[in-house]
């Protein structure tokens, strides 16, 4: 168990996870890029972060819920897209797509999801009629294949794409050297993938990362989807003004949970400079590290609208499928609607930059 997880309906569910997951799929969900840097960086910046609450403004119960390109959400707290869900529950997608649309939030499936992207939505309209799902996207160097994934996607009914840029290589990651874990094994496979062009009927491609995509490739998408696109992995704010300048609808602060770029810093130490370039433009969601409520509402504070969990979601569809994403979401939306009120806030807009501070460098040196 990660060392200093407190004691709670979370914490008791990645215990419990990391006990019956077979070690090498554990290990692909719980391990990161290099030296596992940027993965606990993630977690531990959180941990440095302290909350000033505001008193006594007659807020009221806080209006949780956030509005998204193409989706309305009960709760900032969204689902990040994570491969393989079959690897940790046999009912893999499906489950987490019901517990999502049951807690009122987003999914954002990943491509190299275990269950197909309309067997995915289907699952999420079955609990709710209006449910979002978002698809996670990366960019194929053969555009062909983009094209296809992209009008599975719509067919599907995902309300919005998530290009994934933060990959222009796969990341290097020991555990699963280690474990020679570089494949799914038999009997799964990428749904998404299957019967594209330039694969035998019947068959799946490999998913292909490539260091020569380029913002021309991702105007290339937006000329082709009538869906708002928003990019994930952003951590430099002139990226950030790029992809607005680029019609992008929302980005994503992200180091893909410190999967790739090790050196990359902690996402909600990246957050304040990209709110500060994208100034409201688009929304500015962040994932990596959010472990409780009190993370969220920092992220709120510091310029997000909404956050996305990748790991937690992970453990509860591990240790109880899904009733266990039910309450990791539950727990976490809760958890939010508390901090909210403790804080003051009316809603999650109702926070500013001044209310988060560095604990032990704040105080008496900053007077
Ligand atoms: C097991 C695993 C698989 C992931 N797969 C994908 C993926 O296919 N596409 C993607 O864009 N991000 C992927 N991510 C990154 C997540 O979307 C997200 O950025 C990250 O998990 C957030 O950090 P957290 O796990 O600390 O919440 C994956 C993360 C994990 C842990
Ligand atoms: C299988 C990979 C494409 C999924 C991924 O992005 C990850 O493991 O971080």
């Amino acid at each position: 168990m990660t060392a200093g997880l407190p004691p709670d309906a979370i914490g008791g569910l990645h215990e419990k996870a990391l006990a019956q997951l077979d070690p090498a799929h554990r290990d692909f969900f719980e391990g990161g890029a290099g030296r596992e840097t940027a993965l606990a960086e993630n977690v531990r910046a959180f941990g440095r972060l302290a909350l000033l609450p505001r008193v006594l403004r007659g807020a009221g119960p806080p209006d949780t819920t956030v509005e998204l390109p193409g989706a309305r959400a009960a709760t900032p707290v969204l689902v990040a897209p994570t491969a393989f869900h079959r690897l940790a529950h046999p009912d893999g997608e499906r489950a987490t797509a019901r517990a999502a649309a049951a807690a009122g939030t987003v999914l954002i499936t990943a491509m190299a999801a275990t269950t197909a992207v309309r067997d995915v939505v289907a699952a999420a309209r079955e609990v709710r009629a209006d449910a979002s799902v978002w698809f996670q996207l990366y960019l194929q160097p053969r555009a062909d294949v983009t094209d296809a994934l992209v009008r599975r996607a719509e067919e599907a009914g995902c309300t919005a794409l998530v290009v994934t840029a933060d990959s222009p290589v796969f990341g290097r990651r020991a555990r699963d050297d280690r474990n020679g874990f570089h494949d799914l094994p038999p009997g799964y496979a990428a749904e998404n993938m299957r019967d594209l062009p330039g694969a035998a009927p019947g068959t799946t491609l490999d998913i292909a990362m490539s260091p020569a995509l380029s913002w021309d490739d991702l105007r290339r998408l937006r000329e082709r989807t009538a869906l708002p696109v928003l990019v994930k992995g952003v951590l430099h704010p002139d990226d950030a003004r790029i992809a607005i300048g680029e019609g992008v609808a929302g980005l994503i602060v992200s180091n893909h949970g410190g999967r790739q770029l090790d050196a990359a810093p902690a996402t909600v130490e990246a957050l304040p400079r990209i709110a500060e370039a994208v100034a409201g433009r688009v929304p500015v969601l962040l994932d990596g590290g959010v472990r409780s409520g009190a993370d969220v509402v920092a992220a709120l504070a510091l310029g997000a609208t909404a956050v996305g969990v990748g790991r937690p979601v992970l453990w509860g569809l591990a240790a109880e499928g899904e009733a266990g994403v039910a309450r990791v979401l539950a727990e976490l939306a809760e958890q939010t609607a508390h901090v909210l009120t403790l804080c003051g806030a009316r809603d999650c807009a109702d926070l500013d930059r001044g209310q988060v501070v560095v604990r032990g460098r704040w105080g008496v040196a900053d007077r």
